[in-house]
């Protein structure tokens, strides 16, 4: 899995240098970090909305489009401010063996 993310990150940071007219990210790259901020916010929004209706179906298959479509997002978001994915697989990295309940019970101290 992480394979693939780096693959993608180094994408998204070459696609800096890129033309907007033909590069989506570079696009969203030129519109800025209030354009890419937006589409996160549009496909969570989509995301929720195609899990509630997967429920009823029992058909995952947009929900798991859906949740592409934001990973993707929040890529670009992080290339935009100068991070890579691999900052984010190392954060859940560091959170194994940490229980979720313990980490936040440590928090309220
Ligand atoms: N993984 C993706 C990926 N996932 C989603 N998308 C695009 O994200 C957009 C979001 O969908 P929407 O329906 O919301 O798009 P839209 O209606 O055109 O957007 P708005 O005009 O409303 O902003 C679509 O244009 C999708 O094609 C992606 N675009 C690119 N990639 C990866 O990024 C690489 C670089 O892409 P380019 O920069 O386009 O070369 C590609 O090779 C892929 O690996």
């Amino acid at each position: 899995m992480s394979e693939v993310l780096t693959r993608l990150g180094d994408i998204l940071e070459a696609r800096k240098g890129a033309s907007p007219d033909s590069s989506y990210v570079a696009s969203l790259h030129a519109k800025g970090l209030n354009k890419i901020l937006e589409k996160v916010g549009e496909e969570s929004i989509e995301t929720i909305i195609a899990a509630k209706d997967a429920k009823v179906s029992g058909d995952n298959s947009d929900v798991i489009y859906e949740t592409a479509d934001v990973w993707f997002h929040t890529l670009v978001m992080l290339s935009h401010l100068g991070e890579s994915p691999q900052s984010v697989i190392d954060e859940l990295s560091r959170r194994f063996d940490i229980s979720g309940i313990e980490e936040k019970a440590s928090r309220n101290k």
